[in-house]
């Protein structure tokens, strides 16, 4: 990476690599041009709604059920949401893991390497099966490219950091390279960190690492982990928030988050939804509401982000018993 070399200008716990940061005084960048952002196209249409829904019993003793939905976006596109829920967040984490190493053995496979995103939350501890035997060692993890949905805007040592607890549970533990781990940049205001994420983001685009949709020029990770809070919200994009309804920019920031802490920065919707494939991860009858009004016949008097999430891939949900009881 070309601004790789450059100091954390923050205080870090010893124990934490070094990771890139993305100045602006680099003279590396190279502005994406030619590059059109899709429009409100039903990819990430507000008014999902049904068409089927079957319930599958799967042989795996330890998985609860599998449902698979239909879901229409818009008169000619649809995106097909497979929920598979488990007895337990335990066999959450295990077939997760699998499912993890499988796309990151084909990415590699396909184009040498594997973008991968991550939120904060509780998502983390449900990645702990990667860092376990036989995928700590059998996962290439030099190709993997990691960068995050959302960030609070906090130092990287902070207990508020997604950073610090991808790093803590996670990163310390595998060998990805830390030129290929794309914190933000701690050292800026809000505005300036999303900025700053942004453009780190084009020079991936720009250097062949992130792929982008064909459809629209918008970054195409391999694979986005979200988690959900339980008020629907995913990434720092919250309920009634007009980020919700951001077309233009790949990473906004928010000073008044409704939890804290109020400034972050995140992926927009048309970010998230040109993924190659989504993972919503969602463990506890606290989540049960939004999981019923995204997956079930729930309903809520305001359109819940995790809604909203349509990606041009695949789009699967991992539950847990509790998170899917109003199924
Ligand atoms: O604040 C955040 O919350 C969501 C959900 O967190 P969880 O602990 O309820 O799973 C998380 O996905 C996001 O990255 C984080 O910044």
């Amino acid at each position: 990476m070309a601004s790789s070399s450059q100091a954390l200008s923050a205080p870090l716990r010893t124990r934490a690599p070094p990771i890139p940061f993305f100045s602006r005084t680099s003279s590396s960048w190279f502005p994406v041009t030619n590059r059109s952002f899709r429009g409100s196209s039903g990819l990430f249409s507000t008014q999902a709604s049904s068409s089927s829904i079957s319930v599958i019993r799967a042989n795996n003793p330890e998985k609860f059920s599998c449902l698979k939905t239909k879901v229409s976006t818009s008169a000619n596109m649809a995106t097909e949401k497979k929920a598979q829920v488990f007895d337990s967040e335990e066999a959450l984490s295990v077939s997760l893991a699998k499912y993890i190493a499988d796309l990151s053995e084909k990415f590699i496979k396909q184009k040498g390497s594997f973008t991968v995103v991550v939120s904060g939350g509780s998502l983390i501890k449900s990645l702990r099966k990667l860092v376990e035997a036989p995928y700590v060692d059998s996962i290439d993890w030099s190709k993997w490219h990691m960068f995050w949905v959302d960030e609070r805007v906090v130092p990287k040592d902070h207990p508020d950091s997604n950073y610090l607890l991808a790093f803590d549970s996670f990163l310390s533990k595998v060998p990805i390279p830390p030129g290929n781990i794309y914190a933000i940049n701690d050292a800026l205001s809000a505005e300036g960190a999303a900025d700053d994420y942004e453009t780190c983001i084009k020079h991936m685009v720009h250097n062949g690492v992130i792929s982008t949709s064909e459809a629209s020029g918008i970054p195409k990770f391999d694979l986005m982990l979200l988690g959900m809070g339980p008020d629907g919200h995913v990434a720092s994009l919250f309920p009634g928030h007009p980020l919700l309804q951001e077309k233009s920019k790949w990473v906004a920031f928010i000073k008044e988050s409704p939890k804290p802490p109020p400034e972050r920065i995140t992926f927009t919707f048309p970010v998230i939804n040109s993924s190659a494939n989504v993972v919503l991860v969602v463990a506890g009858a606290g989540k049960a509401h939004p999981v019923h009004v995204a997956l079930g016949d729930g309903q809520d008097p305001e359109l819940l982000p995790v809604q909203m999430v349509s990606p041009e891939g695949e789009l699967t949900w991992f539950l847990d018993k509790d998170a899917a009881s109003k199924l």
